[in-house]
């Protein structure tokens, strides 16, 4: 596949080599003010940028018929703009605010025991995340996903950062040195405490899942998740 790179910074550079790596070719890259190469010879763009650049990006690949693999996140207040753009172009388009398969199984685990805990009221549900100091969202595009599986089965309204108020799921977000993603969803009651925790040990796994959705994507039409691309 001739890959676009929508963003070169920490993920771009992960998702470069592992896409030659699998015998994959970067026709393009693109960062906030320099690119380089031919964008329309591309099969299909992978786009890791900024919440400000998302949505330009993304339509810039629809427009030109390019297939779009986004995982920017803190822009998806623009989802349904785009999933519009995509099928008035009769394109094809997937976002994910976590592109690893252990995150996307992490996700039907939580969502398992949100439906498992829901019953049981002695215990309080919160979401934590940690992530390196360079992060711009808060909170993670991932707990945000987190959240909103555990809140339909909950009687908490909304998630909230930092919030103690009883009627919302409080997601903690903390920024330390290095830390490529963790997140934790901890049910405590005043005699035990459930914990989930999904740990990223490298950028590997997100550049991995983005680069299987890119192969997904290649000659299909419409909008997906990831579910789709690993049928789970
Ligand atoms: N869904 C997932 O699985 C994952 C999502 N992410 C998300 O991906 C995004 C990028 O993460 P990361 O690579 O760590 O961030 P970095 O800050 O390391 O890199 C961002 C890159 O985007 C570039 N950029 C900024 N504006 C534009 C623009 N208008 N057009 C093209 N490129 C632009 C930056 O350029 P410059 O350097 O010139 O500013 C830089 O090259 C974040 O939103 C992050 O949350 C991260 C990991 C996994
Ligand atoms: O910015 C990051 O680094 C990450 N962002 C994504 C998110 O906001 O959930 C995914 C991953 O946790 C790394």
């Amino acid at each position: 596949m001739k890959i676009a790179l929508l963003g070169y910074g920490k993920m771009g550079k992960v998702i470069e080599k592992l896409a030659l790596d699998r015998g994959h070719t970067i026709v393009f890259k693109s960062t906030a003010d320099t690119s380089e190469g031919n964008f329309e010879a591309a099969d299909v763009a992978i786009e890791f940028s900024a919440p400000e650049a998302a949505v330009d990006n993304i339509s810039k690949a629809l427009k030109a018929e390019i297939p779009v693999v986004s995982g920017t996140t803190g822009w998806l207040n623009k989802y349904d703009e785009m999933v519009k753009l995509c099928e008035n172009r009769n394109g094809s388009f997937i976002t994910a605010s976590n592109f690893s398969v252990g995150v996307n199984l992490f996700f039907s685990i939580n969502e398992y025991a949100a439906k498992l805990m829901a019953p049981w009221k002695e215990y309080d549900v919160s979401v934590e995340e940690i992530h390196h100091t360079e992060k711009k969202d808060a909170p993670s595009g991932t707990a945000i996903s987190i959240a909103e599986s555990i809140l339909k089965h909950s009687e908490k309204q909304d998630w909230k950062l930092n919030s103690s108020e009883e009627n919302n799921l409080k997601i903690t977000a903390k920024r330390e040195e290095d830390v490529k993603g963790t997140h934790t969803v901890s049910y405590i009651s005043s005699i035990d405490t459930i914990s989930l925790e999904h740990v990223a040990h490298s950028r590997e796994g997100f550049a991995k899942g983005a680069i299987l959705a890119a192969e997904f994507l290649k000659d299909k039409n419409g909008v997906f998740t990831m579910k789709d691309v690993l049928g789970i």
